[in-house]
């Protein structure tokens, strides 16, 4: 699975928490990330993660290119929603992706842990079959 991490700035240490603690599930799939955020996991955790740009260079809008693209299948958005953010258009858009593809966002740790024990019984494998269709009509 392909999946996106991103963190603001306050959030970044739940982030960093959670991709230590699921380490071992996160290694069996394809990361992407905004800038900083991925800079941060990589550093903490050594996982390969392919870095974008910080989100308020345009991070968000590539990410929410991806989505666009079908490629990715799972978002994990933790977003502080105390913080006014120079780029909030760039996050509301990628959410709104998010909405359009039918791809599982998460906004917070206690969702995204949920996700990611999903990931792991297998409950995304759905987006497989998604994946496989839309490279069929390629
Ligand atoms: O701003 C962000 C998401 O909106 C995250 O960007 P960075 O990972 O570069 O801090």
């Amino acid at each position: 699975m392909k999946i996106a991490l991103i963190a603001h700035d306050k959030k970044k240490n739940d982030m960093i928490n959670f991709t230590i603690a699921y380490k071992d599930i996160l290694i069996e799939h394809t990361l992407y990330a905004t800038g900083t955020t991925g800079s941060k996991i990589n550093e903490a955790t050594n996982l390969s993660i392919n870095l974008l740009q910080s989100g308020p260079l345009g991070g968000d809008q590539q990410i929410g290119a991806l989505i666009a693209e079908n490629e990715l299948d799972l978002v994990l958005f933790f977003r502080d929603p105390l913080t006014a953010q120079p780029h909030e258009p760039d996050v509301s858009a990628l959410m709104r992706l998010c909405d359009v593809y039918q791809i599982p966002l998460a906004t917070n740790l206690a969702s995204a842990e949920l996700f990611i024990k999903s990931l792991e019984r297998g409950d995304l494998d759905w987006r497989r079959i998604i994946d496989e269709r839309e490279s069929e009509n390629k």
